[in-house]
């Protein structure tokens, strides 16, 4: 569900026309709905209970200050990947005693920084890290918390680019290796071990690949106590999918009552890290046609968004929505592909769509919170939309659209 819906045919965002937000902010132009965005953070949060936890939105979903304030707002903890993820977290408002730090490569500078503004956990993905970590932490005279990201080998059932616990991907410690790695970790005197990691993919719209990980952690933390090392916490990753046509992904109830069943007594603190399903129902990027292009094989629906914009179509076929943002215009019905102006094959929003549009209508494609914005680029030197966040009647302009300049700004002419 989410507080995007047509009232008498025109599409709204809670309380505001998305037609009168394109006329203001132009577009293309992402537009976020902070009770959607809250809401969803509030349903995680409540669905452990009493059980001890925290939720860490993945701030690469979507990384904008006014989604992260909105969360840090609500006591939310952030797994990040970067420190510029850092940063913005902090700039935010975020508390950096509940940020998780993922990643296969995290530089040294970005282990100090973590280290000085004092992050809960790192999540740590091979032994080369660790040897890093260790060294740095040992210079600043600090002990580093971390969990070891262990690869569990389960089929998330997803898409193969955004599968990621499987022995073949890069991520994570192979699990029939963590003891051993944990061995050694508890023996570098500037690390803390605090937990277990594992994220297995994206857009799971099963819960059985979750409790499977599950299980192989919890078999191995019955060995890591057997060796006298003990945890306080759990990290199951995010992953958790969304409806963008007709998945049935686990409501976040049915996905926490399943892993507090399996941890039944056990004392462990839960972390997860979910970003899609937070934010992903919580976004529209909105777009005009400029033009309609009709030829004897095709029809096109030439938009003013593009790749550059919006990815997932062109990078993983993903099948998002797109609706008209005024549904009462009259329009003859044709099959289109909708299109961006750059200058690849591959730019599309949506192949095959049955559409009634003309030129200078506006069209929205749903569900893109979630690696819209946060995937976007200035390919064919285009500058990125703006995005703003609407709060029942009030609007909130989150990010500027880029201007066409600014993006050459640190550039340099030859002499
Ligand atoms: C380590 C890690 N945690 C969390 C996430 C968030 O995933 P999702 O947006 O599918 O919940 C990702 C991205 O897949 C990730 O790589
Ligand atoms: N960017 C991907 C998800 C990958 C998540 C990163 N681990 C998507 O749009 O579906």
């Amino acid at each position: 569900m989410d507080h995007f819906e047509y009232r008498d045919g025109a599409l709204y965002a809670e309380d505001v026309a998305v037609a009168e937000l394109a006329a203001r902010f132009g577009t293309p132009l992402y537009i976020y709905s902070r009770a959607t965005l809250e809401r969803h953070f509030r349903v995680f949060d409540a669905a452990f209970g009493s059980h001890p936890h925290l939720v860490c939105y993945s701030v690469k979903a979507n990384s904008n200050l006014g989604v992260l304030s909105a969360l840090a707002r609500l006591g939310s903890g952030f797994d990040i990947v970067s420190v510029g993820e850092l940063e913005r977290v902090l700039a935010a408002g975020g508390e950096p005693g509940k940020v998780v730090f993922s990643g296969v490569g995290k530089r040294e500078d970005e282990m100090v920084r973590a280290l000085d503004v004092g992050i809960r956990c790192f999540n740590a993905e091979s032994e080369a890290e660790l040897e890093r970590l260790q060294a740095v932490a040992a210079r600043l005279g600090k002990r580093a918390p971390i969990s070891l990201r262990v690869n569990p080998d389960v089929d998330a059932k997803t898409h193969p680019y955004i599968s990621t616990g499987l022995k073949e991907n890069k991520f994570g410690i192979a699990i029939a290796d963590a003891l051993a790695v944990y061995s050694r970790a508890a023996a570098m005197p500037n690390l803390e071990i605090v937990g277990v990691d594992c994220h297995i993919g994206s857009q799971l719209t099963q819960l059985t690949p979750f409790t499977d990980a599950l299980d192989r952690l919890l078999a191995l933390i019955a060995r890591l106590e057997a060796q006298g090392i003990h945890l306080r916490h759990i990290d199951l990753g995010g992953g958790i999918g969304i409806r963008y046509s007709d998945e049935t992904p686990p409501h976040p109830d049915e996905y926490a009552a399943a892993v507090l069943a399996k941890l039944a007594e056990l004392p462990y603190e839960i972390c997860i890290e979910p970003g899609r399903a937070i934010v992903g129902n919580a976004g529209l990027l909105v777009t005009r046609v400029e033009l309609l292009k009709l030829t004897a094989d095709k029809n096109f629906v030439v938009v003013d968004a593009a790749m550059n914009d919006l990815i997932r179509p062109s990078l993983y076929s993903a099948w998002m929505d797109i609706v008209p943002v005024d549904a009462r215009l009259e329009r003859p019905r044709r099959c289109y592909d909708v299109v961006g102006p750059i200058c690849e094959t591959g730019d599309f929003l949506g192949k095959q769509r049955t559409l009634g549009v003309e030129a200078g209508d506006l069209l929205a494609v749903r569900s893109a919170g979630a690696y819209g914005f946060s995937m976007a680029s200035n390919y064919n030197s285009r500058p990125r939309a703006a995005e703003v966040m609407v709060d029942g009647e009030q609007v909130h302009l989150v990010r500027e659209r880029e201007s066409v300049t600014s993006l050459f700004a640190g550039e340099q002419r030859l002499p």
